[in-house]
């Protein structure tokens, strides 16, 4: 099995250059799925409350055999947990779900800016860091602007953040905003799910050129920017597929041609986190 590279996080830990997304992977299938993921050389789980399979996360890496150590277990508080004491309620759930003595990162999952608590579920996850239950904290959908008031409110950087990104979306804006406060860009629908561009030119002759499938060349877009991408997949062929993404490297032209997907508003169903809330 293929080793995958690791990043170093802004808290001293390290985390796979890429990962398993796992909604919408529920009951028996979707266990077996995520295990087959786990057994595929799949270390880092993405999961979240709001995805009701928390469960099934907690068996398949049971069923894989996998020691615990070695994976990374991601989960994330909803928008009606933002309070401080529902925020720790929220992450202990997720650890009684998941039956586990800790995660290894927690996301705030939308800022949901109107409702003006993100600021509180951030103190939760610094406080439930310091306590153990969780390894590294983190956030999901935050702007510039959102990361700034948790920052300057705690004085604790999140060590990820997991945003919309894929060809038709490439996010520079928020990846230079990462770099410069050392925030680890993480990719969520990073194939561009339903619009993946797997038949558009670019991506199909990189694809051709490197000998490998269209959705392989997205995912080296991704690691070639320093992003990290955690696809979904229900099919062990694609789990398979979709992690050997480390033994060929794309041009600067071919970079640039998949960049040039770009749309001016590529997001894929709105989500602007300054207005798309989730509860
Ligand atoms: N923080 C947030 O707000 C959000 C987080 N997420 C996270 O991101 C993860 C991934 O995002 P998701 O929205 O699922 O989108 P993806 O971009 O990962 O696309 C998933 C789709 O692509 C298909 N697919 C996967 N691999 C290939 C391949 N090699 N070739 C062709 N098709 C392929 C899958 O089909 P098949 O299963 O049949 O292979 C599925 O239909 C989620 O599971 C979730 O964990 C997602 C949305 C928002
Ligand atoms: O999957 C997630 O993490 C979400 O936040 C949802 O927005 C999800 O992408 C969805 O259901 C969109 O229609």
């Amino acid at each position: 099995m293929a080793r995958i590279p690791t990043y170093d996080l802004n808290d001293g830990t390290t985390i796979p250059a890429i990962g398993f997304g796992t909604y919408p992977l529920r009951g028996d299938d979707g266990t077996e799925a995520i295990r087959t993921a786990i057994e595929a050389g799949y270390r880092l789980v993405d999961t979240a409350v709001n995805y009701e399979n928390e469960r099934e996360v907690g068996e398949a890496i049971r069923r894989s055999g996998v020691p615990r150590d070695e994976l990374v277990v991601a989960s994330k508080i909803p928008g009606r947990h933002h309070a401080y004491d529902d925020a720790i309620a929220s992450v202990r759930e997720s650890l009684d779900r998941l039956r586990l003595e800790r995660t290894d990162l927690h996301l705030i999952h939308w800022p949901n800016p109107s409702q003006g608590r993100f600021v509180e579920a951030w103190r939760a996850l610094v406080q439930l860091q310091k306590d153990g239950l969780v390894r590294s904290i983190g956030v999901s959908n935050f702007t510039e602007e959102h990361l700034e008031r948790i920052i300057d409110d705690t004085g604790v950087t999140p060590a990820v953040n997991q945003v919309e990104l894929h060809p038709r979306f490439p996010q520079d804006h928020m990846r230079a905003v990462h770099a410069r406060l050392g925030i680890r860009t993480e990719a969520w629908s990073p194939m561009g799910k339903r619009r993946a561009p797997l038949e558009e030119d670019a991506v199909r002759a990189a694809a051709d050129a490197h000998g490998v499938s269209p959705g392989q060349v997205i995912l080296r877009w991704h690691v070639q920017l320093g992003s990290l991408p955690i696809p979904k997949s229900a099919d062990p062929a694609r789990q398979a597929q979709n992690l050997d993404v480390f033994g060929f490297e794309l041009t600067d032209d071919e970079m640039a041609a998949v960049s040039g997907l770009a749309e001016d508003d590529g997001r894929l169903f709105g989500g602007d986190p300054d207005t798309h809330e989730e509860m």
